[in-house]
């Protein structure tokens, strides 16, 4: 694979020229966009934040203890994985009518609004709409995204039945509304399994506007290097910001994510001198770990905050020097993403005074 090959892909995708750089929308740069985490009391709001990101186990989620104002987090594990997290308690009234609605979604990305799939729906179905029509009318460019959670309770055909019977409520509730324009995403989760990292890395990548470009290099990388898969993950939280164009399956993206895990471990535990700290994660780090199934697992660090995991035969991971020297290429187009969006990023602050940063992103 030759560099003119990402270079190409890069000036296709509106990289390549001044104007182009444009169209990363100044409030995404300069205000982290805001993703709400909304739903009835209880209905495991808190454990989805603590779970994904900040490292808590889901059984420590039992002692939670209920929120009882709006609690602001700011996620800056990755320079393209940047925002903030505002949960709200599930006994606000988000509906009041003192609210300064224009204020509090102002550069709101997405509204993810959780119903607990174990209890009874009717309610959470009810403020659901109640939340779609009022954001809606103030700002019609969120993206609204249903988490189907608790589902570690529900077996595999009652989770089919569920999620197929909120989606019919939703979109006919919608319908009568005359909502057409509203479309949203439905994801059926648990903290007990990975099923609420793939939901999140899907919220967040409706927010990262270098999506596409990412997409088109992974899917170069891949289609050049004989790979079966490969995903570009957050190696803090574990969210994959992309992946090429094949469809996930759970169980990939589950050993990938391990894989992640286990590196960073042993690192930790061998990698870091005695009065060192930190991830042991480094310019150093990659892997290779052959499965006993006949699949390769390969890591590369891609910065300090991202890692290339991808799934290859192990027939194909002969010419594991060609592979190594198109991630040389892949990753020297990234780093030209974050270039390119840093000096971005420095003109938009200095065309724009101050107060006009706060700006509705959509
Ligand atoms: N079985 C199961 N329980 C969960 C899951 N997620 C959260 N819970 C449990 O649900 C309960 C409530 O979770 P919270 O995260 O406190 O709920 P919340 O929506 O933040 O609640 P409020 O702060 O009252 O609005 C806790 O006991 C969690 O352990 C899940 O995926 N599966």
């Amino acid at each position: 694979m030759e560099n003119e090959d990402y270079d190409s892909i890069l000036g296709d995708m509106g990289y390549g020229d001044d104007n182009s750089q444009q169209d990363i929308s100044s409030s995404q740069i300069e205000n982290k966009p805001k993703i709400f985490l909304m739903g009835l009391k209880r209905s495991g709001k808190s454990s989805i934040q603590k779970v994904v990101f900040h490292k808590m186990l889901p059984n420590e989620t039992l002692f939670l203890e209920s929120t009882s104002k709006v609690v602001k987090n700011d996620i800056s594990n990755s320079s393209f994985v940047q925002f903030q997290i505002w949960d709200f308690p599930g006994q606000i009234d988000f509906f009041d009518p003192t609210f300064d609605y224009d204020f509090i979604l102002n550069n709101c990305g997405a509204i993810v609004f959780v119903i607990d799939a174990q209890d009874e729906i009717t309610e959470a179905l009810q403020k659901l709409h109640q939340t779609i029509v009022k954001v809606y009318q103030i700002n019609p460019a969120i993206h609204f995204e249903v988490f189907i959670h608790k589902s570690d309770g529900l077996s595999d055909d009652h989770k089919i039945e569920r999620q197929r019977d909120i989606q019919q409520k939703v979109n006919e509730d919608l319908t009568d509304a005359s909502l057409l324009s509203v479309h949203p995403s439905f994801y059926v989760t648990s903290i007990y399994d990975h099923s609420i990292f793939e939901a999140f890395s899907k919220v967040i990548q409706k927010l990262i506007p270098q999506l596409p470009t990412l997409e088109n290099l992974l899917d170069a990388f891949i289609s050049r290097s004989r790979i079966e898969k490969a995903f570009l993950v957050d190696v803090v939280s574990k969210i994959y910001v992309a992946t090429d164009n094949s469809p996930v399956d759970m169980q990939t993206y589950e050993l990938c994510s391990d894989m992640i895990d286990v590196v960073i471990d042993v690192s930790c535990i061998y990698g870091l001198k005695e009065d060192e700290e930190g991830l042991g994660y480094d310019q150093e780090s990659h892997s290779v770990i052959k499965l006993n199934n006949g699949m390769v697992l390969y890591l590369r660090e891609v910065n300090k905050y991202l890692a290339l995991v991808c799934l290859l035969r192990e027939s194909n991971f002969d010419k594991h020097g060609l592979i190594d020297y198109n991630f040389t290429c892949f990753k020297k187009a990234i780093e030209e993403v974050f270039s390119r969006r840093t000096a971005s990023k420095k003109r938009q602050q200095k065309k724009l005074p101050t107060s006009t940063t706060t700006t509705t992103s959509n």
